[in-house]
């Protein structure tokens, strides 16, 4: 069974266009993840899929219904914001199990929900706290709760952690992913942090000025970028472009070299002066200006010792090497 199925969805607000012939299938059980830059309408398309915001042109169906014009409390759904939402006045329980009560659950049934979710999300401490009395990785899984009792067919995540700290993102992160895998019901999460997308999902949508750009599984799209705005879009530190024609490239064209690609050797063809050292301890990224004043990023995996005002010559596997026409199309493997 197919979660959701857009199928050639505009969305204009006034005559500005923010979403444009965007078609997508998300399967039962698939984790998806829309991701772009600020702006590009990973929000608005989110909100098109609630029901929060009407599509202007173009047919939603979910779990097999057509859904436009279904308010969103009946489209089998279940939003979690960056922002959490919780009611103030209400405790961890009710917050949770507001939902339900409102649809008219029996009490029993809600009573056996909110216990079931606060068990996976390890809040049965926090019942009776207000979200005032937690941290804000604690009411975060609160709101994620709530979107889990009403046992959704597909669950819509907007930037969830975003207003956690790094450590916390990643605990959280984890535990999403342990999540999707014990409830298997479709999700679809939109973040700006490419180590998210990467991370948590089976297929990324990544998204510019409101058109899709490239569907594909993370290490499809790290691997085998559709064009220049993909290869540079994901992987962090991200993907180096160079002039490809002084390195026996069509004219016009860009080489595109990921950090991990590049390594420093004695007979390299790319001569340059460090400018910087960042030392991670795993890993060391290296910053190169070359003779053509192109700045670099090699990463070394491991420590790695060199000062800034070096001279280094760096190399580069061709077969790792993408080249980009001026407009920004792949042309081909270099
Ligand atoms: N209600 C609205 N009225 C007019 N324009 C809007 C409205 N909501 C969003 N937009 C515009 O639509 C575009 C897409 O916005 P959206 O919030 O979907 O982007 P986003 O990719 O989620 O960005 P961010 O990562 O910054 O949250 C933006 O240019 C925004 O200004």
């Amino acid at each position: 069974m197919t979660a959701l199925v857009l199928d050639d969805v505009c969305k204009a607000f006034g005559k500005v266009e923010v979403l444009r012939n965007i078609d997508l299938a998300v399967e039962d059980g698939e984790f998806v993840v829309f991701v772009g830059p600020s702006g590009c309408g990973k929000s608005t398309l989110l909100r098109v899929i609630a029901g929060l915001e009407d599509a202007t042109s173009g047919r939603i169906a979910i779990g097999g219904q057509p859904v436009n014009g279904v308010p969103p409390a009946k489209r089998g759904i279940a939003m979690v914001f960056q922002s959490y939402a919780l009611y103030p006045h209400l405790n961890v329980r009710d917050n949770m199990a507001l939902g339900l009560k409102q649809e008219g659950a029996p009490r029993t049934l809600i009573a056996e929900r909110v216990a079931e979710a606060s068990r996976m999300l390890e809040l049965g401490a926090y019942l009776d706290r207000r979200p005032a009395e937690l941290s804000g990785g604690q009411r975060q899984r609160v709101a994620i709760g709530r979107a889990i009792v009403r046992q959704p067919r597909l669950f819509l995540f907007d930037e969830p952690l975003s207003n956690l700290d790094a450590s916390l993102r990643m605990n959280t992160r984890i535990e999403i992913a342990a999540l999707h895998r014990s409830l298997s019901a479709a999700m679809i999460y939109v973040t700006h942090d490419q180590t998210e997308a990467m991370t948590l999902a089976d297929r990324i949508v990544v998204l510019r000025d409101g058109r899709v750009e490239q569907i594909g599984t993370p290490m499809e799209l790290y691997n085998n970028p559709a064009n220049r705005f993909v290869a540079g879009f994901l992987g962090a530190p991200s993907m180096n472009f160079l002039r490809a024609e002084p390195l026996g490239g069509p004219p016009g064209a860009t080489l595109g070299i990921r950090p991990e690609h590049l390594t420093v050797g004695a007979d390299g063809p790319l001569r340059g002066e460090v400018t910087h050292v960042e030392k991670l301890g795993g890993d060391t990224n290296i910053l190169v200006r070359t003779e053509g004043d192109e700045t670099l990023t090699v990463r070394v995996f491991g420590q790695y010792d060199v000062a800034v005002g070096a001279a280094l010559r760096l190399g580069y596997d061709e077969r790792h090497a993408f080249l980009f026409a001026q407009d920004g199309s792949r042309l081909s493997n270099r």
